[in-house]
């Protein structure tokens, strides 16, 4: 079975994003490009990365009218990320004209409810029910809109996994155990991810800020 930990290079200078990459390649499947990364330097970082070799994530959350979505899709064919988020909350119709622009080998997978949320702050927003319950909600609709798969909590992953046959399933929130949690709510293990069904385990902090990251990275794939 492949590696399935991608890195979060969540890192603003591209030479050290690249040195990073560099470092921990060998004991992670892929890497994680999001907001940060994109907004600071574009394809040509992404470009950058792929040269690496490693399957590139773009992470892009896209969440817009369902004309501007399939347009941003269109507009990043060239890069052929292995996988790219759009938010499921934007609906059906921006979920299938995002899924039917994107390329075909890219999976486009659902942003269901952020890892950084608990219940209360769900409340706050004015959505009715608790996490597990939006989660359920919103990858029965990315299910419905065609989708490959959503990005969930490892709280929420064991059910959506009996709930969606052959869904592809992305957890972010992830720590191993005794690191610092920082901004996440909703976090478990890798390991418990892993075993509850997770298909791509994504990993930033835990590694890009160890003292010894590619030793991190290799101490979390022992674990799984
Ligand atoms: O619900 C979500 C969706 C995306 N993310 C992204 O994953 C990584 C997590 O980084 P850590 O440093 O391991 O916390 C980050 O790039 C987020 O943008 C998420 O955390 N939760």
């Amino acid at each position: 079975m492949s590696n399935p930990v991608y890195l979060a290079l969540d890192v603003p200078r591209l030479r050290d994003a690249v040195a990073l990459a560099e470092q921990v390649k060998a004991h992670v499947g892929g890497i994680k490009l999001g907001l940060e990364f994109f907004c600071a330097h574009g394809a040509h970082g992404v470009h950058m990365i792929g040269q690496l070799g490693l399957p590139i994530f773009l992470d892009l959350k896209l969440y817009d009218i369902p004309n501007t979505v399939a347009g941003a899709m269109h507009a990043i064919h060239n890069l052929e990320p292995a996988i790219i988020t759009i938010h499921a909350s934007g609906g059906r119709a921006m979920m299938e004209d995002a899924k039917a622009a994107a390329g075909e080998n890219t999976k486009v997978v659902g942003v269901t409810m952020l890892t950084s949320m608990d219940d209360r702050d769900l409340e706050r927003t004015g959505i009715k029910g608790n996490a597990h319950d939006q989660v359920m909600r919103l990858a029965d609709l990315a299910q419905e809109s065609g989708l490959d798969g959503i990005v969930c909590s490892g709280h929420e992953v064991n059910s959506v996994h009996d709930r969606w046959k052959g869904g592809y399933f992305v957890v972010p929130g992830l720590r191993p155990a005794g690191s610092a949690v920082g901004d996440q709510k909703r976090v478990v293990t890798p390991r418990q991810a892993r075993d509850d069904g997770a298909s791509v385990l994504v990993i930033g902090r835990p590694i890009s800020r160890a003292e010894d990251p590619a030793e991190a990275a290799r101490a979390i794939e022992a674990t799984l």
